[in-house]
């Protein structure tokens, strides 16, 4: 027997959940498909735990930079007690809290690995092995998200290596801990681990956050060594073993050898789409799923597919593998697909309810290392790239009262990359203790496409981190005509 929905979401992530919601509450019936925990990465290996461990060491760090209260911090963090408070916010790894939620939202879940067997239909073999036939009256959405990418080490894969799920989900803190990559989990979990008191190597074949504006990485590198983390850049493992002893060995380029109790690989993400019968719709296996902006799957043709019935959101179609931006894409997604299905209009324009657009440039992130990096939009060498005539401007953020008062000798760096044209604010990038909460501020005036004569009518509190606006603009400069 095949059982039909209007929709079927295969993936019950962060993602997944949220095209399955909207899709409801625009009228159809949906099922979620989930293999492991409803949740996903997000709530389990990734997001959550990460800055549950992250956020103790940075607690801590805050207080030891403010007289008078860091007379009263004066031990190490307890490493039990963080890795309790992590388990907390994982429910410790149980996913009923978030099957209620399912439940309560009027969405359809079957547990359960899901295969395409043709146009709009799947096949899902459950936990016990047993099968479930089903057909999609309107649309299919794949959110399977991605997974750890190995890189091609000989030893690696043998030598039992942590990803990113093992270093959010451990029990116990290895002594040493060697890092590969140098992107966003290798720079957090070295700044986690580091404050557990973890000896910390990390080998990162280029810089450290290198698609961020250098002042950052750079930042993140000297904090980390000051935290006592041998950062090394442009290196990698050229073979890995571990050995009977359990001792991994990473040998370097040059014959160096580094002994660790565990070796995390952070070299970037796959796309979970190996498994997924992609061949039985004409797609191939293993790629990411590319999108148009309503996230409508394309085929090689570089068409939607015909009958326009499969959408790919989240991780999996590599636009952004950030939550945030995956559930701001579900939320289209899901309103298309009901919007399409029922007739009714489709805005389809850029910025238009139906369309994935701050995918493009308006993209924010938060890397919760110390200090903080929170960036949105374009870079000035993306702006650049892009051929846009730009004017770059600087402030360090140490200068603000309200900086001075919020942590004794504040240092960070804020740079606003305007486009002279347009006179409007291309992007921004914040490094600092805590200046994630500014991001929001600067994805405004980046998405509003506010001009800067109207942003000085936008004044910041006195005396917050946020008159760095104040201070960007000033240094920028004001236009006598306006
Ligand atoms: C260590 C780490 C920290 C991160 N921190 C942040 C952060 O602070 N902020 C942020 O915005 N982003 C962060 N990210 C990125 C974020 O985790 C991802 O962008 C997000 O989880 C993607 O969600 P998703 O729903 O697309 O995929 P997932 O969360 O991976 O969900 C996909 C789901 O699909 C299921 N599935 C896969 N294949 C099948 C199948 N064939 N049948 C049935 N089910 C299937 C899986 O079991 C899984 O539950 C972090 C990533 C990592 C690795
Ligand atoms: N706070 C957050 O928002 C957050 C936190 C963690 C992860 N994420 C997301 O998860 C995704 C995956 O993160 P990631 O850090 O795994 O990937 P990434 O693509 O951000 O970084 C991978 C890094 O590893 C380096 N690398 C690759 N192969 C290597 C090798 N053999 N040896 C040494 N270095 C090597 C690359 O040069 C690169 O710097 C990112 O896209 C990120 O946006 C977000």
């Amino acid at each position: 027997m095949t059982t039909e929905y209007d929709l079927i979401v295969i993936g019950a992530g962060a993602i997944g959940e949220n095209v399955a919601d909207r899709a409801v509450q625009g009228g159809l019936t949906a099922l979620l498909v989930e293999a492991e925990l409803v949740g996903g990465e997000c709530s389990y290996w990734a997001c959550m735990p990460s800055k549950a461990l992250l956020r103790p060491g940075e607690a801590k760090r805050a207080a030891q930079h403010v007289d008078g209260a860091k007379q009263a911090v004066t031990g190490d963090l307890d490493v039990e007690a963080v890795l309790k408070r992590r388990d907390y916010f994982t429910s410790n790894w149980n996913d009923d809290g978030q099957v209620a939620w399912v439940k309560g939202a009027g969405i359809e879940l079957l547990r359960g690995h899901a295969t395409f067997t043709g146009v709009k239909e799947l096949e899902v073999v459950g936990p016990d092995g047993e099968v479930t036939q089903l057909r999609a009256r309107k649309a299919i959405t794949v959110s399977t998200g991605s997974t750890s990418l190995l890189p091609d080490i000989p030893g690696l894969a043998d030598a039992d290596p942590w990803t990113s799920r093992e270093a959010t989900s451990a029990h116990s803190v290895p002594k040493r801990l060697v890092i590969v990559g140098g992107g966003v989990v290798a720079a957090e979990m070295a700044t986690a681990y580091a404050s557990f008191g973890t000896t910390v190597t990390v080998l990162a074949r280029s810089k450290l956050l290198e698609k961020e504006e250098d002042f950052a990485g750079e930042a993140v590198t000297r904090s980390l060594r000051e935290m006592g983390v041998d950062v090394r850049i442009g290196e990698s493992a050229t073979a890995v073993e571990r050995g009977a002893d359990g001792v991994v060995r990473s040998t370097l380029a040059d014959g160096t050898v580094i002994e660790s109790d565990e070796l995390l690989v952070a070299a970037g993400r796959l796309p979970r789409t190996g498994d997924l019968g992609l061949e039985n719709i004409g797609l191939t296996p293993h790629q990411w799923l590319e999108t148009d902006d309503t996230l409508l799957v394309l085929g090689d043709d570089g068409k939607p597919l015909e009958g326009e019935w499969l959408y790919a959101t989240g991780d999996v179609n590599h636009r952004v593998l950030l939550t945030h931006q995956g559930k701001y894409q579900a939320r289209a997604c899901g309103d298309v697909i009901a919007a399409r299905a029922t007739g009714r209009p489709v805005h389809d324009a850029p910025w238009g309810r139906h369309v994935a657009t701050a995918d493009h440039q308006s993209v924010p992130q938060v890397t919760f290392t110390d200090p903080p990096v929170a960036s949105v939009g374009l870079t000035s060498f993306a702006a650049e790239k892009a051929g846009y005539r730009t004017k770059v401007v600087d402030y360090e953020i140490g200068y603000v009262a309200g900086a001075s008062v919020h942590s004794d000798g504040y240092t960070g760096h804020a740079r606003m990359v305007v486009d002279e044209d347009r006179k409007v604010v291309l992007g921004v990038t914040f490094v600092g203790p805590d200046v994630q909460e500014l991001l929001t501020s600067a994805t405004v005036a980046i998405v509003g496409e506010v001009p800067l004569d109207r942003l000085w009518h936008a004044v910041p509190a006195y005396p917050t981190i946020s008159e760095v606006w104040l201070r960007l603009l000033e240094t920028y400069g004001r236009d006598d005509s306006a």
